[in-house]
């Protein structure tokens, strides 16, 4: 992308000013440069989620060996480092090929440890997994999501590791992915239909189709789906993406953010938007209380609110599940699956490994002849026996297909950043208290130290290759590793899974641009494509009845 005169100026501000005289940024943003500012703040969203209210980097003991890194400009540190025109994952692997796999940066007041090889990767997540057991929290991210008393954010203590249970085993286990087959059956089904009403050779925007059906997915099977004030609801969540994916200074000096939230008048806004969101979850909390105690139960699937709630009232657990955990669960489950842009781009992970999977499907004609034959002949017997036949793993080619796209383009490519609680030693690097960890699984998955031909979307190499990414290898880490892997797999999976194998068995999908297809990413924490993905369909095989 062209720099424009705006952001070399913004890059060439002096970072004294852009801390004392704030106005100035105010003038930035009045010349409405947005394509210019919004490259600048890129770095600043990750550094805002990063730097956390966990930063007491206090006890630095100078004679330790720190990690290799390049030096710092005073106040910002090495977030000039991060400008430019390419997504961040891709700058700081060019970065680590200098300072090597385990490198160290500083974003504003806060200190960065970059991960780039699977070996450290292991010694972070498996080797040090408890001392690496939280995760930073903004300032923001603090004041709206409950004090961070939630499974995303949640330090790593006692409270969270009983959240964190729950969900594993009560709202994210395969049993419970399986009650939600007929959600995700009358979704796609939806999806199927509209696709084959589409005037034939017309573009379908598949990226929007696959990012609708995900956060329906996932909204009937969080809260039972849509809802009375779903409209203030979804604009709130779209107003908290922006204030904490925004330019937010307190996230960048931890150290005073209650002075320049309220300079900002950033806290003020943030309330408002907790005020509103707590309005709303209340409601959906209250109306499925009501449904509960009405016994008009009928035959509905048991969503998370309905099983957070019978939990709460059997007072099963060692604490209290207050309405306050319930309404964090339910707002941060949505939060990932409306805030479009959120830092932590949660929700569009299913979707956008399915859009890069038809991506790379469109551009490989023989890998998707191949798995459309295995998807038919596997459907033969039956449309009904569709999800067993994909959750059983019976097509195994399909997923070699899911794994080779989420080894070349992990949904989150720099996982979820951690933090450590005390001091240690990775690999005979001292690692300071505080010190926020990245890893960058979409680096690892292309190292060619470990990896053949790594940047050819080769689904064969799984074939005789056991490596697998549930977290024992760390060759492979879409879904992270360690204590805060993702417990959402199998949900994922299911979606991904069940989805593509629907849209391969009914119709035949071609690029027709006059170009090769634009295989570029988009900015943002996650790695979504820049520009939608628009492919033809044509229905090969009749539509069961409606
Ligand atoms: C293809 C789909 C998905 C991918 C690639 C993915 C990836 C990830 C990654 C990389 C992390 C951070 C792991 C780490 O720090 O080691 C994460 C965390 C998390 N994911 Fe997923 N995710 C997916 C789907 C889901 C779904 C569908 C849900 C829920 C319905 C979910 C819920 C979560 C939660 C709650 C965490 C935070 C865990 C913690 O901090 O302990 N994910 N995910």
């Amino acid at each position: 992308m062209k720099k424009s005169k705006l952001l070399i100026k913004v890059e060439k501000v002096h970072y004294h000013h852009l801390l004392h005289h704030h106005h100035q940024m105010k003038l930035v943003l009045q010349h409405n440069e947005l394509e210019a500012f919004m490259i600048y703040m890129r770095v600043v969203d990750i550094t805002g989620f990063i730097y956390g209210r966990n930063s007491k980097h206090h006890n630095l003991r100078r004679n330790n060996k720190q990690p290799p890194g390049p030096s710092n400009l005073p106040i910002i540190g090495s977030i000039h480092r991060l400008l430019g025109s390419k997504p961040t994952h891709r700058t700081l692997r060019q970065l680590s090929a200098t300072y090597g796999p385990i490198m160290r940066l500083k974003f504003g007041e806060v200190p960065v440890v970059v991960i780039s090889s699977s070996e450290a990767a292991e010694a972070i997540m498996k080797t040090n997994d408890f001392a690496f057991a939280s995760r930073p929290i903004s300032a923001s991210v603090d004041t709206i999501f409950y004090g961070g008393n939630d499974i995303i954010f949640g330090r790593y203590d006692e409270f969270w590791r009983q959240m964190r249970r729950l969900c594993a085993t009560q709202l994210l286990s395969l049993k419970r992915v399986r009650s939600f087959r007929a959600i995700r059956q009358r979704e796609i089904s939806r999806l199927v239909r509209s696709i084959a009403a589409a005037p034939s050779g017309s573009f379908i925007n598949l990226s929007e189709e696959l990012f609708n059906l995900s956060n329906n997915i996932t909204a009937f099977s969080v809260i039972g789906g849509r809802f009375k004030e779903q409209k203030l609801y979804v604009s709130t969540l779209g107003e908290v993406a922006l204030l904490v994916n925004g330019f937010s200074p307190a996230d960048l000096f931890p150290s005073i953010p209650g002075f320049i939230m309220r300079l900002t008048g950033c806290r003020k806004k943030l309330e408002l938007c907790r005020l509103k969101l707590n309005r709303v979850a209340d409601m959906i909390v209250r109306e499925h209380r009501a449904k509960q105690g009405s016994k008009d139960t009928n035959d509905d699937v048991e969503d998370f609110t309905d099983v957070l709630l019978k939990i709460q009232e059997e007072g099963a657990l060692p604490f209290h599940l207050s309405d306050d955990h319930i309404k964090a669960v339910v707002n941060v489950c949505s939060f990932l699956v409306e805030g479009k842009d959120m830092l932590i781009g949660g929700s569009e992970t299913s979707s956008t490994a399915m859009d890069w999977a038809m991506s790379e499907l469109v551009r490989h004609p023989e890998v998707m002849k191949k798995v459309q034959q295995e998807v038919r002949e596997a459907f033969e017997e039956g449309v009904e026996h569709k999800e067993e036949a994909i959750l059983s793993g019976k097509l195994r080619y399909l997923q070699m297909v899911v794994k080779e796209t989420l080894r070349l383009h992990p949904p989150l490519p720099l996982l979820l950043p951690r933090v450590n609680d005390e001091a240690c030693e990775v690999m005979g690097y001292e690692i300071p208290t505080g010190t926020t960890v990245l890893v960058n699984a979409w680096a690892i998955g292309r190292d060619p130290k470990h990896w053949q031909d790594p940047e050819s979307f080769l689904p064969e190499r799984f074939e005789d290759n056991s490596v697998d990414f549930k977290g024992g290898n760390f060759d492979l880490i879409p879904f992270g590793g360690g204590r805060r892997m993702c417990p959402g797999i199998n949900f994922g999976l299911a979606t991904v899974e069940t989805t593509l194998a629907n849209l391969l068995y009914y119709f035949d999908w071609e690029y027709k641009g006059k170009e090769e297809l634009d295989m570029t990413e988009g900015f943002g924490v996650g790695t979504r494509r820049k520009s939608p993905l628009c492919l033809a369909a044509s229905l090969r095989l009749p539509l069961p009845p409606a």
